[in-house]
């Protein structure tokens, strides 16, 4: 396999007392973009300043095109930086803020205006060159600082939570064509965000981050479809908590038993366990004898969420299916609930789904 074009390897990196990268690895790829999620102060953007040289790593190594870069300071690193807040240079118009890069560089002044006019065609700004900032909305700024950290053909683009500042509508059709350009320029890209959807949406890999570590990471689909965890299930995407039991190893839940994924989980035989489940992973049926009724219904155009309560649970649980189907359940239909899919994350039980637990069970053994 090809060595990866960017490489951090065993960071760790402390405030005080705190530790806030915790033995952190990982690794993007030639032409890839892996963006890192996790909740406020879980060390993304940390991890991104450090990979940009703006903080030093206590130890580990910031390998680039496999050379070490740890002891190199931002600008000998090569790096196009964009960062939240549009941090344009407020004095100069949009093409002398892309061309300023290539000034430091000692390029001449019509090669930089060339290719300072070239990228702002790229991202849809030939209109507005000669505009300065205060004179622009936000997505055009961040446009043009896009543009200004391609100008200077960085080894890697570092986007630190580039679209959180602008309107919802704004974001999307933004981040739709960073990525078309991040892909036509095939550069290896680091981004950083707390939006679930944007990371999602955007990138090869996602690296979802807590407390100082990559909890894991892996494409959009393999986060989504195999967690590992109980956090990654509840962090990406929606889960249902379900109680059951543990025999051998697996978990007895909705009638079936079901593979248990994190098995390195310290959880004794005969527990009370939680599956963690997606909701067009439960399959309902009419039945009147059942212990759930359903309770709403949410048309998510070409899905619907059902939400059902069950006789013997104060929780709620969702069930995602076509929209279609969904028309042949009314409100206060009694149904039944089986899973349809062999395994599943687990999780300690709360109190309450202790309760339910109990009242499952004396609802057994009282019939
Ligand atoms: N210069 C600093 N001095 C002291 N503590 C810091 C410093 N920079 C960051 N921290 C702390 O390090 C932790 C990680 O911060 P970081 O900014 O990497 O988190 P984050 O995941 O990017 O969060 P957010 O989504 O809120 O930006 C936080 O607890 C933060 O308070």
């Amino acid at each position: 396999m090809n060595q990866p074009h960017v490489e951090l390897r065993n960071i760790v990196k402390s405030y005080g007392p705190m530790t806030v990268l915790d033995n952190l690895n990982m690794h993007i790829n030639q032409g890839e973009l892996v963006a890192l999620l996790g909740p406020s102060g879980s060390g993304k953007s940390t991890s991104l300043r450090v990979l940009a040289g703006l903080e030093m790593a206590d130890s580990g190594e910031v390998l680039i095109a496999g050379q070490d870069v740890a002891s190199k300071p931002t600008r000998e690193r090569n790096m196009g930086i964009v960062f939240q807040a549009y941090s344009l240079f407020p004095h100069l118009s949009a093409v002398d803020n892309v061309a300023y890069g290539l000034k430091i560089r000692g390029r001449d002044s019509s090669t930089r205006t060339k290719r300072a006019e070239e990228l702002l065609e790229m991202v849809g700004l030939t209109q507005h060159m000669r505009k300065y900032p205060n004179q622009m909305s936000g997505g055009q700024q961040q446009r043009v600082a896009l543009a200004r950290a391609l100008a200077i053909e960085p080894e890697v683009l570092l986007l630190d939570e580039p679209l959180s500042a602008l309107d919802a509508k704004v974001r999307v059709q933004l981040r739709d064509e960073i990525r078309r350009i991040q892909q036509a320029e095939g550069i290896a890209t680091l981004m950083v965000t707390h939006d679930q959807e944007e990371a999602i949406t955007m990138a090869d890999r996602v690296g979802v981050m807590y407390d100082g570590k990559i909890e894991q990471i892996g494409s959009p689909n393999d986060l989504y479809l195999h967690p590992q965890s109980p956090f990654i299930s509840q962090f990406v995407g929606v889960a249902n908590r379900v109680v059951g039991q543990v025999h051998g190893d697996k978990l007895f839940v909705l009638d079936t038993d079901l593979d248990i994924v994190n098995k390195t989980s310290p959880i004794a035989q005969e527990a009370v366990a939680t599956a963690l489940i997606r909701p067009e992973q439960i399959v309902m049926n009419h039945d009147n004898a059942a212990h759930y009724t359903v309770i709403d219904h949410m048309l998510r155009g070409m899905f619907s969420s059902i939400v059902v309560e069950g006789d013997y649970s104060k929780g709620h649980l969702r069930i995602d299916l076509p929209s279609r189907e969904a028309q042949e359940f009314r409100n206060g239909d009694r149904v039944s609930l089986r899973i349809a899919r062999p395994d599943t994350v687990i999780d300690y039980a709360n109190a309450e789904e202790l309760k339910t637990f109990d009242r499952l069970q004396q609802n057994r053994i009282s019939k």
